[in-house]
């Protein structure tokens, strides 16, 4: 079976600055892939092109066995993106059905995934406020809730727990694990924190555009000699300086 997501040869720049350098990725199914590297790594560069919302200048991503950008996959591709593109003039429940409406879900369908993702971001007795009342945590998880709410085969998640507290954090990455192993979900997550990384079946190290090291976190701490995931990421740096 051919991997869910592929990238194959991917290189970008924006003006002369070379954001992505011969990038290549298999993420098989069901797989939760995480990417960490330093601030301006390259990886939202990255998680955008697998989305369709920036193009490569050489080589190419498949999602799904379909060539991107293409707009009929995004039924099947839930993106949360680092910023927040909400309308804050409406409710949290207008926005969930607002983007719900964008897909091809029945009225019932609809309903219950509102609740579904209101629920598992813990938002169900905020959702008659506006939005422009929320908090920062509650944006972000108005944002997750939204990635989440078509129930798409593929989840890419830019820094999702940024500005949200502990026990929810923990709540969601419970859900996230479980919507690996029973759903089968494909999940890209990018993140600074280390200890998000190692919940990662699999972990891809970005700098300067380019993927240092791949591997589960067990492989990769063995690789740079450390049981400890900060550390990891530190040498990783280290050893291309
Ligand atoms: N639209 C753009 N135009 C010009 N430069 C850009 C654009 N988007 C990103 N960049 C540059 O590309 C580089 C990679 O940015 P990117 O946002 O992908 O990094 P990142 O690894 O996601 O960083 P962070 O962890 O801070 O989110 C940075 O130097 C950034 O300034």
């Amino acid at each position: 079976m051919n991997p869910t997501i592929k990238v194959e040869q991917v290189s970008k720049s924006y003006g002369k600055k070379n954001v992505l350098n011969d990038v290549n990725l298999n993420i098989p199914k069901g797989q939760l892939f995480g990417l960490i590297g330093p601030s301006g790594a390259g990886k939202t560069t990255l998680v955008k092109m697998i989305v369709g919302m920036e193009k490569a200048d050489a080589g190419s991503i498949q999602v799904l066995d379909q060539k991107m950008p293409n707009l009929a996959l995004l039924q099947e591709i839930g993106y949360m993106a680092q910023s927040d593109a909400l309308y804050v003039e409406l409710t949290g429940e207008e926005n969930l059905k607002f983007f719900a409406s964008l897909y091809k879900l029945s009225k019932q369908e609809q309903k219950q995934r509102i609740l579904y993702a209101a629920n598992l971001v813990n938002l169900t007795s905020d959702l008659n406020k506006r939005v422009s009342a929320y908090s920062g945590g509650m944006k972000r998880r108005l944002s997750m809730a939204i990635a989440l709410i078509q129930d798409p085969k593929v989840l890419i998640l830019d820094e999702p727990t940024v500005g949200i507290d502990p026990e929810l954090k923990l709540s969601i990455w419970s859900e996230l694990l479980r919507l690996k192993n029973e759903e089968e979900k494909t999940i890209i997550v990018t993140t600074h924190v280390m200890d998000e990384a190692e919940k990662c079946d699999v972990v891809a190290m970005v700098r300067d555009g380019r993927i240092l090291a791949i591997g589960s976190p067990k492989e990769l701490k063995e690789l740079y000699k450390t049981d400890n995931f900060d550390e990891v990421f530190l040498r990783a740096g280290r050893k291309q300086a």
